[in-house]
């Protein structure tokens, strides 16, 4: 396409010279070029455009496609709470022969097998196991996230699937190890987790202190509405331009990067749980490993101030440091390949002397080892 649009005037006036010499200058053969350039340029926009807009109509139809999905996980009827009571209760699980398969794997051992267990309201419960026990999966079913391949989970006595998903959505909180933090500031970060007082920066500034995040929020110069990451709405107006007038001023500032570590990414995630717990709806939180970037500080203050807010909540931490939160446990659930292996309080399932007891000695012998004494240096041969 290209050599053609740049070829073929030079072809045709070639052509036509040869056959009238008397009415052809060499000074057209420049003006030629220059002509047959701009239009192998023109040609080449045209291209550039008809490619550009037809990837647009594709992105345009895949998200109209996305309204067409079906969500795998059946609508219920139910309200939740079913009955309206003058202080919340946490929410209570029964569990029994819950086996799942996630839809996608290839693999044919289901992720959870035959689970049955009882979580009573208000319990504080413990779930350890090795890498790919089934920790994750389980609260993934608890949440409703997904529903079981086979078995049933009932919730405050009802099957879990008839709650409406809504309802018993904003009944849940969740903090998990994937640290989800969104293109807008950090005090709507916060906000985000009860949205009705997004704008209310003394609750905002609360959950951050419980979250741990209130340093990291005084470190930046604009506090609370400090920009987590450039917007990208500055494309193609050219900035240089409005330098000095206010838009200029707040576009430079939007795309200004600002960096947080893994650890204050945590920080800013958990303040926003401690928001969500302002809603008072919040009847069920499920904590999974949250605090893999924290240090150990930050991390013990985190877990004190969830476990403050026990009152009203039945609260389930998934960990593998076994440390302060499984002898504050009601519940250890002990998952092993799978299959619940175990469950009882610390004491007992040290009784046991099984699963649980080896997971828990394995840490605590790396503590109680006696420190090698340093290598003595042999410097008679210098
Ligand atoms: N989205 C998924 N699709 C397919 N398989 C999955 C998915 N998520 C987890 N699995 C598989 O399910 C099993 C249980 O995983 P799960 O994440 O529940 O384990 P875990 O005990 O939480 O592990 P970890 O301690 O590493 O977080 C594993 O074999 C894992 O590979």
């Amino acid at each position: 396409m290209h050599s053609i649009a740049d070829d073929l005037p030079m072809i045709y006036y070639a052509t036509y010279s040869i056959l009238n010499p008397s009415k052809f200058s060499i000074a057209s053969i420049a003006t030629l070029q220059q002509s047959s350039a701009l239009i192998r340029g023109s040609f080449d926009y045209m291209q550039w455009l008809v490619q550009r807009f037809r990837s647009h109509i594709l992105e345009v139809k895949r998200l109209y496609a996305l309204e067409q999905i079906e969500p795998t996980v059946k609508e219920g009827v139910l309200p939740y709470p079913p009955q309206e009571s003058e202080k919340p209760r946490g929410m209570s699980f029964d569990l029994k022969d819950v086996s799942f398969s996630y839809p996608t794997t290839k693999t044919k051992e289901p992720a959870l097998k035959d689970i049955s267990c009882s979580i009573k309201s208000g319990q504080m419960v413990v779930i350890v196991g090795a890498n790919g026990s089934g920790k994750s999966t389980l609260i993934k079913l608890l949440n409703r996230l997904y529903d079981p391949t086979s078995g049933t989970i009932m919730v405050d006595g009802n099957e879990i699937s008839s709650y409406r998903l809504e309802d018993y959505r904003s009944s849940v909180a969740t903090l998990t190890q994937d640290h989800t933090i969104f293109g807008i500031n950090i005090g709507e970060n916060i906000g985000l987790g009860h949205t009705d007082r997004v704008d209310d920066e003394a609750l905002i500034m609360k959950a951050a202190g419980q979250g741990g995040a209130t340093e990291v929020i005084k470190k930046f110069k604009d506090g609370l509405a400090t920009s987590l990451r450039p917007y990208n709405s500055a494309y193609g107006v050219h900035v240089s331009e409005y330098e000095d007038t206010p838009l200029g001023r707040a576009l430079k500032k939007m795309e200004k990067t600002v960096t947080v570590s893994g650890g204050e990414k945590q920080r800013i995630v958990a303040s926003r749980t401690f928001m969500r717990f302002e809603s008072g709806r919040i009847t069920f939180v499920a904590v999974d490993e949250p605090s893999s970037a924290m240090d150990p500080e930050a991390e013990f203050q985190l877990f004190k101030n969830l476990r403050s807010w026990r009152d009203g909540k039945t609260m389930i931490f998934v960990t593998h440091r076994f440390g302060h939160l499984t002898k504050h446990a009601d519940l250890i659930l002990c998952m092993k390949e799978g299959t619940l292996v175990e469950s009882g309080t610390h004491e007992q399932l040290m009784t046991l002397a099984g699963e649980y007891s080896k997971l828990y000695k394995i840490q605590a012998e790396a503590f109680e080892a006696p420190v090698p004494e340093p290598a003595k240096i042999d410097d008679s041969a210098i």
